[in-house]
């Protein structure tokens, strides 16, 4: 049995991989309880209140944040220190048993973003960049919205040296995120492509045509009896990544000592 898992390369994420797109992104709803998903809100906003000024909520123009368990240095280092176990409990745990970070350097995540959106906010395209390994999983809570997918402003001309080209995709387009869903970016889909947020009040003209992952969805019907409107509201995402440069607080002290 276990060499037929072998030679079928059996991954547990196959199902969920979003068609159409760079690989690759995968969609999988549902990845949290209603139960769970009140209780991280809760603690997202009553423990915000009592933390150090770094886990606070900071406001930035359109959304608002806070970053665990700290802020990245100027030069990309993480100072190493655990996450709060209501983001471990049982999300980091269910990552496990997929093999969201098998393959990333610290095989598993040690920093975790989360961004706050009120209808009508949202985030600029942009990439996350090379701090992190190339694995982004974004678990939503709240409400539903749509993240905007589009091609780098240089990548059709250098397609050549830099496959695979996104001309073969169907792009831009849009992920349909739904509250307790799990999204994860992987390879060229992080390194080769943009995510934004348009700050707007209503998603329109959702179906199948224009969502990647309308098929994936666990609620279509929502959208469909809404004339393929989704009326923003007070959406929450956690964002998990592995950051590559990572200090921990007694390298930092006595550092210097052995290196002479
Ligand atoms: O909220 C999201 O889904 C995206 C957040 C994001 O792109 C980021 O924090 O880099
Ligand atoms: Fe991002």
């Amino acid at each position: 049995m276990a060499e037929f898992a072998l030679s079928t390369g059996y991954d547990p994420l196959r199902p969920f991989r979003i068609p159409n797109l760079p690989p690759t992104f995968y969609y999988i709803p549902n990845f949290i309880t209603a139960e769970e998903e009140a209780s991280i809100l809760q603690k997202a906003w009553y423990k915000s209140l009592f933390y150090i000024p770094a886990q606070r909520w900071v406001t930035l123009s359109h959304r608002r944040l806070q970053t665990h368990p700290s802020r990245l240095t100027p030069n990309n280092i993480l100072l190493a220190a655990p996450l709060p176990s209501y983001l471990v409990n049982p999300i980091v745990e269910r990552f496990k048993i997929i093999g969201v970070f098998k393959n990333t350097l610290h095989k598993m995540p040690n920093h975790v973003l989360i961004n706050e959106y009120k209808r009508g906010e949202g985030i600029m395209p942009h990439e996350d960049g090379s701090a992190y390994a190339d694995v982004v999983a974004t678990v939503s809570l709240g409400a539903s919205l749509c993240l905007e997918i589009s091609p780098k402003p240089d990548n059709e001309e250098h397609s050549n040296t830099h496959p695979p080209s996104t001309s073969q995709y169907t792009i831009p387009t849009r992920i349909l995120q739904e509250p307790r869903s799990l999204l994860i970016t992987t390879g060229s889909a992080y390194k080769d492509l943009l995510h934004g947020i348009a700050p707007i009040d209503v998603d329109e003209n959702l179906s199948p045509d224009t969502v990647a992952n309308w098929h994936l969805l666990a609620e279509p019907y929502v959208f469909e009896q809404a004339g393929g409107r989704n009326e923003r509201a007070t959406r929450v995402s956690l964002t998990y990544r592995d950051v590559l440069k990572v200090s921990s607080a007694a390298s930092k002290v006595f550092g210097g000592l052995g290196k002479r």
